[in-house]
């Protein structure tokens, strides 16, 4: 899968995610309304505007980007409902031949993490039968708990030729409380960096690591840090547009080969249409202001990636 993450990329040239977190106030209203017509304002009609949302700035957008990100948590919160649009806009996504990072930050105790791995990324066995349940390409992990939390889902992506991107430095504000401390003088980031690194080692696709690392667009010089920690693996880098990462900021989380980056924004492009800039498209229009928001932002990047 890194290898179609990569081809991806080189064909649209487009560093970029679309990160699809379908808050309900992002939604415009008359896609809920119609949604709601149909199946009452309830679990099934939030599931229905979440689904026709999703698709519309998926059709708008599919022929300019690599990726999406769908965020497990902005479908999870309308129960069964919820999961089955998530499942839906996953393999909508991958008709539509994107590459699909399920945001799903999940890591447990060994013999956990292989039962959320097998869910996300492999195959389950029910009697004589195999299912892929969710079937996502690449999985967001937490390393909190260490190796043993972290092998399963190596195991998982090694059999299904798939991929993790696993936390290292994240761009929230109080990302620094744990991830900063020192550890024998060295920033517990960068400790988990070098474990990335060499999981990423026993992982190799042709040029780069199935086993990349999230690291924070809001923190440019620790991403230049980590990039030299991690040289072979691909890095997640969330937190552009709405957290306030800008193209300049990210030229040192790529590759002099132009690669080992991709950048996520999600509300700065499925919300694009409530921005000031985009606002000439109107509610009615918000996949063709999605699609506006995505040209700009690879214009941004591919900008400062050419002026490096
Ligand atoms: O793993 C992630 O994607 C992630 C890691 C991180 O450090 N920061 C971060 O914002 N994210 C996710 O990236 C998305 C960012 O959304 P926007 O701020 O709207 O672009 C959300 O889905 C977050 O859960």
């Amino acid at each position: 899968m890194i290898q179609k993450l990569i081809s991806n990329i080189q064909k649209t040239k487009a560093p970029i995610v679309v990160g699809l977190d379908p808050m309900m106030n992002y939604i415009p209203q008359q896609v809920k309304e119609k949604a709601f017509q149909e199946f009452g304002e309830t679990l099934e009609g939030a599931a229905e505007a979440i689904w026709q949302y999703n698709k519309e700035i998926v059709d708008c957008t599919c022929d300019l980007i690599p990726a999406v990100k769908p965020q497990i948590a902005m479908y999870e919160q309308f129960g069964i409902e919820g999961m089955k649009a998530f499942k839906k806009t996953v393999d909508y996504c991958k008709s539509k031949g994107l590459v699909v990072i399920g945001d799903v930050k999940r890591g447990d105790i060994g013999s956990t993490s292989a039962a959320y791995a097998t869910g996300h990324l492999g195959k389950v066995q029910v009697g004589s039968k195999t299912y892929s349940a969710f079937d996502e390409d690449f999985a967001t992990v937490n390393p909190y708990l260490g190796s043993d939390g972290i092998k399963p889902f190596m195991e998982v992506c090694k059999e299904e030729k798939k991929g993790l991107f696993i936390l290292v430095k994240t761009s929230n504000p109080s990302s620094g409380e744990f991830q900063d401390q020192l550890i024998d003088g060295k920033p517990l980031y960068e400790l988990v960096g070098e474990k990335v690194a060499q999981w990423g080692e026993e992982c190799m696709g042709e040029q780069y690591s199935y086993i990349g690392a999230v690291v924070g667009a809001t923190y440019p010089e620790m991403g230049k840090v980590l990039r030299k920690v991690m040289p072979k693996s691909y890095i997640l880098v969330p937190g552009y547009g709405a957290q306030g990462g800008k193209g300049a900021d990210l030229v040192h989380f790529f590759n002099e080969d132009g690669l080992g980056a991709i950048v996520n924004s999600s509300r700065g492009i499925i919300a694009a249409y409530k921005q000031e800039k985009y606002a000439k498209f109107g509610a009615e229009h918000f996949g063709e202001a999605s699609r506006a928001a995505v040209e700009d932002m690879v214009a941004d990047i591919n900008q400062a990636l050419e002026n490096r």
